[in-house]
């Protein structure tokens, strides 16, 4: 495996006349791992992926993917490797989706004969092989969608970015695709996944980059972002009939409002606590969540509302 990162921006800012989309970026990524890129709408997150993809220019700093500048004549044949799913995937309507696929496998260099193979494989990974021979303005959103996808997989590429991937996916398919990341990312693909769907990305994903109106407000793992933010855990005991709200020491840990069984905890605090809880003989179970990535994402976000510093945990990043 090579040790050089498949992308490496430094001090990248976008303008738009005097709308600065994205604002001082430093970010790595290695390969074969997998970026989640969250952010509210105009954060900047295309603004990231465009800028990687070489489709337009940084105003300052410096973007470099596999060693070129990805907007310079050198990043030609770079381009072949990367895989980009837009976020509003439209195709040639009179096509079917097997001659859609195949077009796009023979811009990346396949042969014709290959080019149809391969398409054919991954319209059956992608779940769409059924229809094949129609139009592509037949193919529902999700079907849509799932050619997209197939699109962007095409000759098992290097790096990936995906641009809201599994809007208009069913649950079958969307489990189908991450299925798909994690295998490619066992590869060596290295991938960059925007989304708003945060639920169930999480287990997908190395690090977590989050952006707010350009700026990058923190960049980890995501027990890094969550170590960081200090969000309390959440600690749930069953069979203490009552006897919580009775303990002094219990009821400092409860979580404010109606709930008299959800204790909120430090992290540092948690094993403490879950010794106390198994003194208590009547109890039967406890659960414990840790903060997910949709509470981890809000607390940055609030921070940033209150004026906070960027927060960079990755090591070497
Ligand atoms: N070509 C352009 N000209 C002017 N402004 C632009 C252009 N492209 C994007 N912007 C602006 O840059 C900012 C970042 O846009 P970007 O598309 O990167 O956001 P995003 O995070 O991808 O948002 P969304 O989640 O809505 O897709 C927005 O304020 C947007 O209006």
């Amino acid at each position: 495996m090579s040790t050089s990162p498949i992308i490496s921006l430094s001090n990248v800012g976008k303008q738009y006349a005097k709308l600065t989309a994205l604002n001082s970026i430093d970010m790595q990524l290695n390969q074969g791992e997998v970026l989640g890129l969250f952010g509210h709408n105009g954060a900047g997150k295309t603004t990231m992926m465009k800028l990687i993809l070489g489709v337009i220019s940084p105003s300052h700093g410096e973007v470099n993917v596999m060693g070129v500048a990805p907007d310079s004549k050198a990043a030609w044949h770079m381009r072949e490797q990367i895989g980009y799913l837009p976020e509003n995937v439209s195709f040639y309507e009179h096509l079917t989706g097997l001659e859609v696929l195949t077009y796009f496998a023979r811009l990346k260099g396949f042969y014709p004969k290959p080019a149809k193979q391969h398409a054919i494989e991954l319209l059956e990974q992608v779940g769409v092989v059924h229809a094949m021979k129609k139009p592509v303005k037949t193919f529902s959103k999700g079907m849509r969608q799932r050619l997209g996808l197939a699109q962007a997989f095409i000759g098992k590429p290097k790096l990936l970015l995906l641009d809201e991937p599994t809007v208009g996916l069913d649950p079958i398919a969307t489990a189908d695709f991450y299925r798909t990341v994690d295998q490619l990312k066992s590869q060596g693909t290295s991938v960059i996944l925007c989304s708003h769907v945060l639920p169930g990305v999480e287990q997908h994903i190395d690090r977590a980059m989050i952006l707010s109106s350009g700026n990058m407000l923190a960049i980890g793992t995501l027990a890094e972002l969550r170590r960081q933010a200090n969000l309390p855990i959440k600690i749930t005991p069953h069979g203490l009939n009552g006897a919580l709200r009775q303990d002094a020491h219990l009821l400092k840990f409860l979580e404010s409002g109606d709930s008299d069984s959800v204790l909120m905890v430090p992290e540092q605090d948690k094993v403490a606590m879950l010794r106390y809880l198994l003194a208590f003989e009547t109890i039967d179970d406890i659960d414990v969540d840790k903060a997910n990535l949709e509470q981890v994402y809000q607390y940055y976000l609030q921070q940033n509302k209150s004026g906070s510093k960027v927060k960079n945990l990755s090591a070497g990043a």
